[in-house]
C-alpha cells in the first residue's frame, strides 16, 4: 500500500482562513493489523453469501491484538486501533498479552457495535467529504456520524483515497439528488475504488441566494454554485435574475468563498445558510430550491462491510455487467431475479462499460451495428443476511459476467422532513 506521504492527495483545511494540507498524517505503519479481516474474505463468496467462519476468524485474531488496548485505553484505543492508528500506549505486536504480575490478560472479543457504522458517543470518527466547510456534503457527513472530524477534499475521488490510505475513517459522498438526478462520477468511482457502503443519508436541501451584504438583486450578472445546485435551483433563478449567467463551481461553500476572497459585487451563490454565515455574506432569498422535497442521497463508505443483519430494514447495492453472449433479454433475467422474490429495487442506473464500451452486432450484410456495453447498478430493498437475497444473487450471476455487491447496509428512515421555498 502506498504511504500518504508520497501520495498528492490535496487536502484542505477545515479553517477556510488556512488552507493548509492539515490533514497530511502520516500513515500509520502498521496498516496490516487490520487482522486479517480484509474485504476479500468478507465479501460474498461467489457473490452471494457471507462466510461467517472467516468472520469469527477474524475477530478472534483480531480481538487477541486489542486485548492489550483493555490495558490501557479502553473502547476508544481499541476503536483507534481497528482503525489504523498507532496510538502512543498500544503495542499491537502483543499477542496474547502477559501483564507485569506473569498473568495472561483476558482476551475481549470486539462486539458488532464496536465495528457498526455509527459511531461510538464522544469518539470523534474522521469522514473524507467533498467540498469546503458550508458544503452540503460536510453537513451530510455530520447528520450520517454526529461528532466527527469532516476532513474536506478537493474531489470526490480524493475522499475515496484519503479512506484508502487511511486518513480518513469514512467518506461521505452524493450520489443522487431527488431533483437533480444522479452523480454519475461517483457510480465510476464506487467501481474503481475497493471501499464499501456501510450506510446511507438522505439529507434534505435547502439553497440560499448569497451576496456581499449591501448587493441588491438587480446588481447581479452571474451566479455560480455547484452544477447540481444550479439545476436544483433553476426555475427560482429564471425569476430572481433572469438575466445573470449562470457558471459552475465545485461545490456550492466554494462559490460562496470566492465571491468573498474576492469582494465580486456583481455575482451571487447558490449555497447554504451556513456557507453565508462562515464567509459573510446576506441571504438575499431563502429556500430557492425549485421543489420543497430537494433531497440529496449519500453514500457512507469505509475501508470494511458491516455485517448484514434482518432485524432492520436493510438495502443492498450491486453493480454488474450483462454476459456477451446472454442476449439482449438479461436486464430482464436479472430484474425477474428480484421481482419473483418480491424484492423491490429502489435504483438502476447504467453507466458505461469502461473496459467493453461497444457491442458489434449483425453479420454484415447491412453493415455492423454498434451497441453500448453498459454496468448496471441496482439497489434492492433486502439484506445480505436473507436468503432470498442470497438466492437473486445466485440467479443473477448465471446472465452476468461480473458481479460486485457494493454493500448491504441500514436504510435512512429517518422522518420526512421538506424544505421551505420561497413561494411557499
Ligand atoms: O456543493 C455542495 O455543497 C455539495 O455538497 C455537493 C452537492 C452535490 O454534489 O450534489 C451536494 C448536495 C446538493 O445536491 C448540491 C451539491
Amino acid at each position: 500500500m502506498q504511504a500518504a506521504s508520497s501520495c498528492d492527495l490535496k487536502f484542505r483545511s477545515t479553517d477556510p482562513t488556512t488552507r493548509t494540507a492539515r490533514y497530511s498524517h502520516a500513515m500509520p505503519k502498521r496498516v496490516a493489523v487490520q487482522c486479517g479481516y480484509r474485504s476479500e474474505s468478507f465479501s460474498f463468496p461467489n457473490g452471494v453469501s457471507v462466510s461467517r467462519a472467516d468472520w469469527q476468524n477474524s475477530c478472534a485474531i483480531l480481538s487477541s491484538k486489542v486485548a492489550s488496548v483493555e490495558d490501557h485505553g479502553g473502547l476508544a484505543d481499541k476503536i483507534a486501533v481497528v482503525n489504523g492508528h498507532k496510538n502512543g500506549s498500544v503495542d499491537l505486536s502483543l499477542v496474547p498479552v502477559e501483564t507485569t504480575k506473569g498473568k495472561l490478560t483476558p482476551v475481549q472479543p470486539l462486539t458488532i457495535t464496536d465495528l457498526s457504522p455509527a459511531p461510538l458517543h464522544g469518539s470523534s470518527i474522521r469522514v473524507a467529504y467533498q467540498g469546503v466547510p458550508g458544503a452540503y456534503s460536510e453537513a451530510a457527513a455530520g447528520k450520517a456520524y454526529p461528532n466527527c472530524e469532516a476532513i474536506p477534499c478537493d474531489q470526490f475521488d480524493v475522499a475515496f483515497q484519503a479512506v484508502e490510505l487511511w486518513i480518513a475513517d469514512r467518506a461521505v459522498l452524493p450520489v443522487e439528488n431527488s431533483l437533480g438526478g444522479s452523480i454519475h462520477r461517483n457510480y465510476d468511482l464506487l467501481l474503481r475504488h475497493r471501499l464499501h457502503i456501510v450506510g446511507e443519508v438522505q439529507f434534505p436541501v435547502h439553497h440560499c441566494l448569497l451576496a456581499l451584504p449591501g448587493v441588491r438583486k438587480d446588481c447581479i450578472s452571474r451566479v455560480i454554485s455547484h452544477p447540481q445546485a444550479l439545476a436544483q435551483t433553476e426555475h427560482s433563478l429564471n425569476n430572481l435574475t433572469p438575466h445573470a449567467a449562470r457558471e459552475a463551481f465545485h461545490d456550492t461553500a466554494a462559490a460562496a468563498e470566492y465571491i468573498a476572497a474576492n469582494n465580486l459585487h456583481d455575482t451571487a451563490a447558490v449555497a447554504s445558510a451556513r456557507a453565508a454565515e462562515l464567509y459573510n455574506l446576506q441571504i438575499l432569498a431563502d429556500g430557492i430550491q425549485d421543489d420543497a422535497g430537494n433531497v440529496t442521497r449519500f453514500l457512507m463508505l469505509a475501508r470494511e462491510p458491516i455485517i448484514p443483519r434482518t432485524d432492520r430494514p436493510f438495502k443492498t447495492s450491486i453493480v454488474f455487467a450483462a454476459q456477451e453472449h446472454k442476449g439482449t433479454s438479461v436486464l430482464f433475467k436479472v430484474l425477474s431475479a428480484f421481482a419473483f422474490r418480491n424484492i423491490s429495487l429502489t435504483k438502476i442506473e447504467s453507466r458505461p462499460h469502461h473496459n467493453r464500451p461497444l457491442r458489434v452486432v449483425g453479420d454484415g450484410s447491412f453493415g455492423t451495428a454498434k451497441n453500448f456495453e453498459y454496468m448496471f447498478y441496482v439497489d434492492f430493498e433486502a439484506s445480505m443476511a436473507e436468503t432470498r437475497a442470497q438466492n437473486a444473487l445466485s440467479e443473477v450471476q448465471e446472465y452476468t459476467s461480473f458481479l460486485r455487491v457494493l454493500g448491504s447496509y441500514p436504510m435512512d428512515m429517518t422522518p420526512w422532513t421538506m424544505s421551505p421555498t420561497v413561494d411557499a
